[in-house]
């Protein structure tokens, strides 16, 4: 028997789960004054905690939402959204059973998917979760003019921040989660994960709105970190841009111009961006744009596995029948037939055996099965099978997130 009991957490002890999660992950637990801005965003429900003798020893947090899927459909989605366990008690298996009550608890819930952000690479696969978006980190040096051919016409403006913390929600959900991988951004999420950081204490970012011929189409966030000494007294600053979103490319390209533009700055430098990011194609020498990393983003888990499969479109291709395993959620377990017209259980011989992550890794588009076939992923599939696999799953768009959690 172990000695801590695991169970959703009460609204008493959000506080006190709230700074086990941050000192897990070595911050400093938030202040008097930051918590009265952030607590409304980390209420009680959907949270999973481990208690010894009434003591918080571990959490595992969640809120609610949807993800856009390859055709455009939504599904409902767990986000876990904080994952921490206190240092005397790590590796005995109290995230371990955290993850089972948790995802368990999306069953219940009716989320058709689950997702997150991992601190580091090894811990989430054993509980079904694979890599279904990969970032790109990217720099700019300065300057960086853009091509005479590049025509736009929208403007940019610098929002104060009560009006970006009052416009930027709608202008959100305006432009829409348009690409598989992205999603919904409850109300909670903002005050956490916005709002706190337009405040001095927080980083001081500044928004940026885009505006074209249909009103505004996109907003970045950025801060300025400044690079110069007494030795360098010259030297320009840094601009960190944290997020960049568009309804249309003419938007996005409208941010870059102005992004690229700040005076005083030696390089702009934008993480978590999608792997297709534009900037290099839209200036006079693209080599002023250099990807420097590219990291995985978005840990996606099948909650359920049929409704998921359905809920997303294929190419046009003959049909192949997946074999899937799922450890911690058997009733996901079986043969799947994949085809253009949609996905049905079946008994038929299987193509390929997979399991539940490997499934997620395929699932928003983002790998080829050679690779993941060649890394002993995927089992018994023929280089023909491997093909119909991709054509199958294929989506025009890298998937993307661009929201942290
Ligand atoms: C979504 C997010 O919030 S990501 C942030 C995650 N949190 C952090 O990184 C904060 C610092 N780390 C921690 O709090 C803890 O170490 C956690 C949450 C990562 C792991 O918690 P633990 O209670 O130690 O995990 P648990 O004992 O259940 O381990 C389960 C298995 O995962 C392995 N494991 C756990 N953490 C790690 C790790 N960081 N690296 C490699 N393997 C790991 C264990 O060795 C164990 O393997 P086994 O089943 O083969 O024996």
């Amino acid at each position: 028997m172990s000695d801590y009991v695991v169970r959703q957490i009460t609204d008493a002890e959000s506080r006190e789960t709230f700074d086990l999660l941050v000192r897990s992950l070595h911050g400093n637990p938030p202040s008097d004054e930051r918590w009265a801005k952030v607590s409304d965003s980390w209420a009680a429900d959907g949270r999973t905690g481990a208690f010894h003798d009434g003591e918080a020893i571990g959490i595992a947090s969640s809120f609610a939402t949807t993800l856009t899927v390859p055709g455009g459909a939504t599904v409902p989605m767990g986000a876990v959204d904080g994952v921490g366990v206190r240092a005397d008690w790590t590796r005995r298996g109290v995230l371990t059973a955290m993850m089972d009550r948790q995802l368990h608890d999306f069953v219940r819930r009716g989320h058709v998917v689950a997702a997150l952000h991992a601190s580091e690479a090894l811990i989430y696969g054993r509980f079904g979760y694979g890599v279904a978006t990969r970032m790109a980190t990217l720099q700019v040096k300065q300057p960086a003019p853009l091509r005479e051919s590049v025509d736009l016409p929208g403007r940019v403006r610098l929002l104060a921040t009560d009006e970006a913390i009052a416009t930027i929600p709608s202008l959100y959900q305006r432009i829409d989660t348009h690409r598989p991988g992205m999603i919904a951004r409850p109300e909670p999420w903002w005050p956490i994960a916005f709002n706190w950081h337009l405040h001095p204490d927080g980083g001081n970012h500044r928004v940026a709105v885009h505006t074209g011929p249909n009103g505004d189409d996109g907003f970045a966030v950025f801060h300025v970190v400044p690079q110069n000494s007494y030795l360098d007294p010259e030297r320009g600053a840094a601009l960190e841009v944290h997020e960049l979103h568009a309804a249309t490319p003419e938007a996005l390209a409208g941010l870059w111009r102005f992004l690229l533009s700040v005076d005083l700055i030696e390089v702009v430098n934008a993480r978590g961006r999608p792997v297709d990011d534009p900037v290099g194609l839209l200036l006079v020498d693209p080599r002023r744009a250099q990807t420097i990393g590219v990291d995985d983003e978005l840990w996606l888990r099948l909650i359920d596995v049929p409704a998921a499969l359905a809920a997303r479109t294929y190419g046009s291709r003959e049909p192949v029948v997946l074999e899937v395993n799922d450890r911690m959620l058997p009733d996901n377990r079986g043969r799947y037939r994949v085809s253009s017209n949609g996905v049905e259980r079946t008994e038929d011989e299987a193509d390929l055996q997979l399991d539940v992550d490997t499934l997620a890794m395929l699932y928003l588009g983002a790998w080829e099965a050679g690779p993941l076939a060649l890394s002993g992923r995927i089992a018994g599939a023929s280089a023909e099978t491997l093909a119909r696999v991709d054509a199958l799953f294929r989506t025009g768009t890298q998937p993307w997130t661009g929201t942290h959690f």
